[in-house]
């Protein structure tokens, strides 16, 4: 009889062969909000806001939607953003093909510790004790070519057409990315004139990095006691999440507390605003608190394409987001500070945008409760 392949590799788990969810899978607490839906009819309490591009109405109309949405969800379905349907399915087709490669190929490219890019469950899956029904990999546009040689290592078609296809979609989705900031900084109440002419936003333009992490959530035989990826916000500026058309998002909303169920509308991207973003913005536009559900009956894939500094800038309130007479809310920390900030606010339970906070005011709101951390 041939040994089942979770066997062969014990540091893969073969979701594939799963016909239960062990106990290092199954997590508590996941139950503890009601879930509603988030794809009722437009202007409903419940459902998530949607920004449309080619929005009749104007510019104006648009980024006064993109200040709602960002202030008060802290994040939007984008249609009419111009990025090719067709485009769209090619890059799901491709995700799909990687993620269906033997154990051992995506075992050669699994991220090492500290690594920002490579193969297997995201970086935030470290501080909790219980591991998440998802695999995942990261890597950065820029630079794929290199780093996919370890999941292809003799390269061939299915190599190149994976390059092409994530070459292709971020030269667009680079070019969306300085749309979008542009529309966050009017929706900031900024004129033309200071979105193009002030230094500091003139920079965080030219500069803004791009990294890509693709995300499978195997199909799951009990998924009310697994987790696709566990709560968390981003930690960047915003990140566009393309998800297939088997839903699984969801957005934490208070006042009930309840998890909203982000509706999978064809060829629209949900617009998350991260951490840094917050503090850009003195806690204007606020970073989303999500995470991700499994199901039993369908495999899941989803593309997060995160925009943030580079990691040398530091980031602080723009001077034109600080009321008049008010100091910044958020001391400046640069990217890597913020992961160190926020790896320490895992283990303690704290919340890392207080953290940051130029005066420690207390504010429950913003206190993040993670599952299950890892004490140490
Ligand atoms: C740019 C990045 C954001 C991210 C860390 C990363 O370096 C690449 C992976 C991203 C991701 C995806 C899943 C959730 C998340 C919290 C994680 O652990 O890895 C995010 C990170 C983030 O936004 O901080
Ligand atoms: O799978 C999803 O829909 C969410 C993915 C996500 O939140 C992430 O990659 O940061
Ligand atoms: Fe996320």
């Amino acid at each position: 009889m041939p040994t089942p392949s979770h066997l062969k590799n014990p540091l893969y788990f073969d979701f594939r062969a799963a016909r239960r969810v062990p106990e290092s899978h199954s997590w508590p607490g996941l139950h503890d909000h009601p879930v509603v839906d988030g794809g009722g009819a437009p202007g409903t309490p419940d459902a998530v806001p949607v920004v449309d591009l080619r929005d009749p109405s104007g510019g104006a109309a648009v980024a006064a939607r993109v200040a709602r949405a960002a202030e008060q969800w802290g994040a939007f379905l984008l249609t009419g953003h111009g990025v090719p349907a067709e485009l769209l399915a090619r890059v799901e087709e491709r995700v799909a093909c990687m993620f269906a490669l033997p154990a051992a190929d995506k075992m050669r490219a699994v991220r090492g510790p500290g690594d920002a890019c490579g193969y297997g469950s995201p970086p935030i899956s470290s501080f909790f004790s219980k591991c998440m029904w998802s695999e995942g990999y990261t890597f950065s546009p820029v630079s794929l070519r290199g780093d996919l040689r370890k999941l292809w290592p003799k390269a061939g078609d299915d190599y190149a057409s994976f390059c092409d296809v994530m070459e292709e979609f971020h030269k667009h989705m680079r070019v969306l990315a300085d749309k979008l900031l542009e529309l966050f900084l009017r929706a900031l109440g900024l004129t033309d004139e200071q979105v193009a002419g002030v230094e500091e936003e003139r920079r965080i333009a030219e500069t803004m990095t791009a990294t890509m992490h693709l995300n499978w959530y195997p199909r799951c035989p009990d998924p009310r006691r697994a987790l696709g990826l566990i709560a968390h916000t981003d930690s960047g500026f915003f990140t566009f999440v393309l998800q297939s058309l088997v839903p699984g998002l969801q957005l934490f909303r208070h006042g009930p507390d309840r998890w909203v169920a982000v509706p999978a509308v064809p060829g629209a991207f949900v617009v998350n605003v991260g951490d840094l973003f917050h503090i850009l913005t003195n806690g204007r536009f606020h970073s989303v608190y999500h995470r991700a559900v499994v199901n039993r009956d369908l495999d899941r894939i989803s593309l997060g394409y995160f925009l943030g500094p580079p990691p040398h800038a530091k980031v602080a309130p723009l001077r034109e987001a600080v009321p008049p007479g008010r100091t910044p809310a958020y001391r400046a920390v640069t990217w890597p500070e913020y992961m160190g900030v926020r790896k320490k606010a895992f283990t303690t339970g704290a919340s890392a945008l207080k953290m940051v906070a130029a005066a420690a005011e207390s504010d429950d709101a913003d206190v993040q409760q993670p599952l299950v951390a890892v004490s140490s």
